[in-house]
């Protein structure tokens, strides 16, 4: 039977013009999974945090033309995986990709009508972040629950998911050989960073991320696999995990590497690559005496990624939501105990 299936895109989203970037950043900081402080102190920090920051923020999105490439990114993305689900569901079902983004248009309740509108039977949503945390797809999942979107089968995670780890592999020799094949090479795998309290609560965001550096650096050539794990963009008054991407790039220097930085949970380009890592990190290695330095693009619609995507999509709508665990270990660890989707109280197909 023909079936009409929507597909939710969940990502950050970015403001589209300066005088956005102010409510997009109070927007962030007045998420509960952001700062986990109660109601009327949560809202002034995030008053005080997004006042104080707006300035060099908007001086940063000013730097991409004044707005966030995150929207057309993900729209693009969301092009090539509709294509791609073709090829993989019957002749006659009908599939449809939404964009759902957590700060700013196209808000998630905006896509819980246009879902509605589109009265699918089956909705499956899909983070544009491979690793879970609570800050991103989870608070995406709550918000898609409190804007009364219908039952889903939510994708949780696929830090190890093969096309994926492929085409983050690709890229990295791809990005070697453009650089002219350097000697002594260090792959700096770098995430966006999270407070430490995070993760001292059972996220799973980090231990996620090196499941997926560890792939990847097993699918690489020996010449590649010198490498380290670093946090990225760094806000606020907390202790945030590291080592941080500034460190990690002056050990890099210190030990005479030339360095490939690669974007590890990132799936697009965005403010944090586009200003942090080609701007600013350039800019402190070459500062430091980097050898050299190589930005490994994201991973945006390349086939190898969006075939993860679709497969992912695929899996989730056959039943076992993609999330099989390899060789058994539980795809969402710790302290969870089960898959956090599920605390999430979303149908999962026949997963966790
Ligand atoms: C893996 C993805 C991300 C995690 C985890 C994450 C946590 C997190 N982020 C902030 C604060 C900011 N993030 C900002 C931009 C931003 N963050 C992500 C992804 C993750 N964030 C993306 C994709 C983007 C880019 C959006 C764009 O418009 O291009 C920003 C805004 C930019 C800035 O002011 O520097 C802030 C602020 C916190 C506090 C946090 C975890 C607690
Ligand atoms: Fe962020
Ligand atoms: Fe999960």
């Amino acid at each position: 039977m023909a079936r009409r299936i929507a597909v939710v895109l969940f990502n950050l989203g970015g403001p589209d013009k300066p005088e956005n970037v102010r409510p997009f950043l109070r927007n962030l900081f007045r998420d509960p999974a952001i700062i986990g402080a109660p109601g009327l102190i949560r809202e002034a920090l995030a008053w005080f945090i997004s006042t104080t920051r707006t300035k060099e923020a908007t001086e940063n999105y000013a730097k991409m033309g004044g707005g966030s490439p995150i929207v057309p990114e993900s729209q693009k993305q969301a092009t090539a995986l509709t294509a791609a689900l073709h090829e993989h569901l019957n002749e006659d079902d009908e599939v449809r990709c939404f964009l759902s983004m957590r700060y700013w248009h196209p808000f998630v309740a905006e896509s819980v009508e246009a879902v509605k509108a589109y009265d699918p039977d089956e909705i499956v949503l899909l983070p544009l972040y491979p690793q879970f945390s609570t800050t991103t797809t989870g608070s995406s999942l709550k918000a898609w629950k409190d804007a009364g979107g219908p039952e889903a089968r939510a994708i949780c995670c696929y830090p190890e998911e093969a096309d994926f780890i492929t085409a983050h592999a690709k890229l990295i020799e791809e990005a070697w050989e453009a650089a002219g094949k350097p000697d002594d090479t260090r792959v700096l795998y770098s995430a966006h960073g999270l407070p430490e309290t995070i993760i001292k609560k059972g996220d799973s965001y980090q231990w996620q991320v090196e499941q997926t550096v560890a792939q990847v650096n097993a699918r690489l050539p020996e010449h590649l696999q010198n490498h380290e794990i670093c946090f990225q963009s760094r806000v606020g008054p907390l202790k945030w995990i590291g080592p941080s991407t500034e460190e990690a790039i002056e050990r890099a220097c210190q030990d005479d590497k030339h360095i490939l930085l690669t974007p590890i949970a990132f799936v697009s380009e965005h403010i944090e690559t586009l200003v942090e890592l080609d701007e600013e990190y350039a800019e402190l290695a070459e500062e430091h005496g980097a050898r050299g330095y190589d930005r490994v693009p994201a991973l945006g619609d390349k086939p190898d990624f969006i075939a993860a995507l679709a497969k992912i999509t695929v899996e989730a709508l056959e039943g076992d939501n993609g999330l099989k665990p390899p060789q058994g270990k539980p795809i969402c660890p710790g302290k969870f105990g089960r898959c956090p989707c599920l605390e999430a109280g979303l149908k999962q197909g026949e997963a966790a």
